[in-house]
Parts: structure tokens; C-alpha cells; sequence
């Protein structure tokens, strides 16, 4: 059994992009570079794999969170402050935009049809392209620690929010278990991602610069669009899943999918509170 419509699209846009001239380059520098195609995660030897590492990094990351967030802090000139959050949002904005590249290029080359998009065969290594990607997403979610260390030194602790400190502890859980378990359908899940960070960060890298962007509702509005956007991938899955031999790594999707039901609650929270009519007109 097949899904209507998706499939075709899919063939449509790999067969046009393949067909472009920039692609065999984009190609050789994102997917045919030695370090990407051989690239193999092996749980415990490749650096930050490690259960243990994981454990340790989310606990380092909330108990500093909390440490900080209590005792009196050394207090950055504000100046300084925004210049290290401009570069950082800089690096994050390039680096978000390289991992959606990246994982894009690496899909319409590696990649033979949608099913196998959406629902890896099981018993798949987490090995070659797609998974070195998925291990630079899992990296850059550790750098996104940072983001907290701004909130605090910049001494905005409104805005050390429930919903900050969860997203950022429980990310790095998610990206590691995608990666571990080779899970399906996790390049799609990152691209989206990867995509809609490049928009958030740009909009930090302004705010840092010292310019309000108007968009700030756009960028929520883009962020939950992404997360019902899971929703649809997720009942792909379940479909191929249930009316095929099985995918890889569908117990982890049972995991993260609680984890993007938690975050859309939590994020239309943040919607109604800070873009309601009422908000705006107090
Ligand atoms: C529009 C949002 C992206 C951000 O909302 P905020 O309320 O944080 O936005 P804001 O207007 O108060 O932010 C402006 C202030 O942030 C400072 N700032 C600059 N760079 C920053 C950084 N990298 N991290 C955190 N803060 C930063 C600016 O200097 C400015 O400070 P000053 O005010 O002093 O000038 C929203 O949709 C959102 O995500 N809210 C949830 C809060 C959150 O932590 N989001 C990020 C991770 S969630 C995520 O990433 C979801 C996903 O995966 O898509």
C-alpha cells in the first residue's frame, strides 16, 4: 500500500534538484566528503556517544542552570554581553543552515524513494550521510546550552522559563535516541528544524544587534507549524510501519512524539500569553 500524493512529489523535486548544475558540488563537499560518507556512530567510541556522556552533559546543564540562576553573578558590561550573543547567534544561523543543507543534499542523493524517507528498513546502522548530520544536530544541540548562559548573564530571568530549560534538557535526549536508534524519518524532522532555527536565530542576531524585528509572532507561528508538521510525519510512519515489514527505531519516535505533544502545549501556552489581543492591548 502506497500514500497518495507525497511519493510523487518527492520523485518530482529529487529528479528536478539532482538535474541542477550546483548539485554534484553541493554534493561533493555535503555528502562524498570521506568524513560524511564513512562517518559511523558506534555507541561509547565515537566522541559524545556515550549514554554516560549524555546523562552527565543534561545534568551538568540543569544543575549550572540552577546554580547560576541563585547566586549572585559577576554582571557583563551590556555591550560585551551582545557581542558574544551576536556571534553566537551568527555561528548558530550558519551552522543550522550547513545542517539543513547538508541533510537535504545527503537525502536526494541517498535517499531512492519517500518510503525509505519516512520509514528506514529495520535494523538499519546508523552509519554513512544522513547520520553524520543527524550527529552535528545532536552536537549543536549541547552549543544551544549556551542560550541559557546568555539569559542569565544578561540578568533576564523572566525569561528563564519552564519551557527554556525543558526544550533545551530534553532536545539533546531526543537528537541522541534519533541518532542511537537509527530512527525513522529523523532527517526530515531535522531539516524542519535546522530550517526553522536559521529564522529564530536570525531573529536573536537582530535583537542582539540591537534592532527588534517585527516577525517575532512569525517565528512562534513558524515554530508550532513545525511541530503539528510532526504530526503528519508521524502517522507516515505509523502507515508504513503497520502496512509494510516494519521501521527502525519506533519506539524512540513513541518517545519523542510525547516529547512534541509536551512542547505544543507549551508553546501555544507562550503564544496566548505574549500575542493574545489582551497581551497587546495592556
Ligand atoms: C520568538 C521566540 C523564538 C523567542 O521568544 P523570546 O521571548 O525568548 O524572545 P525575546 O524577544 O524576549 O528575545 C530577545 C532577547 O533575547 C536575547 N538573546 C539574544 N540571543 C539569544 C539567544 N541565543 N538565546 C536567548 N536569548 C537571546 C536578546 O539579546 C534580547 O534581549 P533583550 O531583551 O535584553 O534585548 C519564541 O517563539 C520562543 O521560542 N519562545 C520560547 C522561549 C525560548 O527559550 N525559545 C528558544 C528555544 S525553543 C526552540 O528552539 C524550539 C524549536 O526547536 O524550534
Amino acid at each position: 500500500m502506497e500514500i497518495p500524493f507525497f511519493p510523487t512529489l518527492f520523485s518530482t523535486v529529487r529528479s528536478l534538484v539532482v538535474r541542477q548544475p550546483f548539485f554534484p558540488t553541493l554534493e561533493d563537499w555535503l555528502v562524498n566528503h570521506p568524513k560524511i560518507l564513512g562517518f559511523s556512530w558506534n555507541n561509547g567510541q565515537t566522541p559524545a556517544s556515550s549514554q554516560r556522556f549524555l546523562a552527565l552533559t543534561v545534568l551538568c546543564y540543569i544543575s549550572f542552570t540552577f546554580i547560576l540562576s541563585q547566586v549572585s553573578r559577576p554582571s557583563l558590561a551590556r555591550p560585551v554581553l551582545k557581542s558574544i550573543s551576536a556571534l553566537h547567534n551568527l555561528f548558530l544561523v550558519t551552522l543550522s543552515f550547513i545542517m539543513a543543507l547538508g541533510c537535504l543534499v545527503s537525502i536526494f542523493s541517498q535517499v531512492p524513494n519517500f518510503r525509505t524517507l519516512v520509514c528506514f528498513p529495520k535494523r538499519t546502522s546508523p552509519s554513512g550521510p544522513l547520520f553524520f548530520w543527524g550527529y552535528i544536530f545532536y552536537l549543536s544541540k549541547i552549543i544551544e546550552f549556551m542560550d541559557t548562559l546568555l539569559i542569565i548573564l544578561g540578568n533576564s530571568m523572566k525569561r528563564l522559563s519552564f519551557l527554556h530549560v525543558y526544550h533545551h534538557s530534553m532536545v539533546v535526549i531526543m537528537s541522541y535516541v534519533c541518532v542511537n536508534s537509527a530512527q525513522s524519518s529523523f532527517s526530515m524532522v531535522l531539516v524542519t528544524n535546522c530550517t526553522v532555527h536559521v529564522v529564530m536565530y536570525a531573529y536573536y542576531l537582530m535583537c542582539a544587534l540591537g534592532v527588534r524585528p517585527k516577525w517575532k509572532k512569525m517565528v512562534t507561528d513558524f515554530q508550532l507549524v513545525q511541530f503539528w508538521s510532526s504530526f503528519l510525519i508521524m502517522a507516515m510512519l505509523a502507515f508504513y510501519h503497520f502496512t509494510g515489514s516494519g521501521c527502525s527505531g519506533i519506539l524512540s519516535w513513541c518517545f519523542n512524539a510525547v516529547f512534541i505533544v509536551s512542547l505544543l502545549f507549551l508553546f501555544s501556552d507562550f503564544h496566548a500569553k505574549n500575542y493574545s489581543p489582551k497581551v497587546k492591548n495592556a
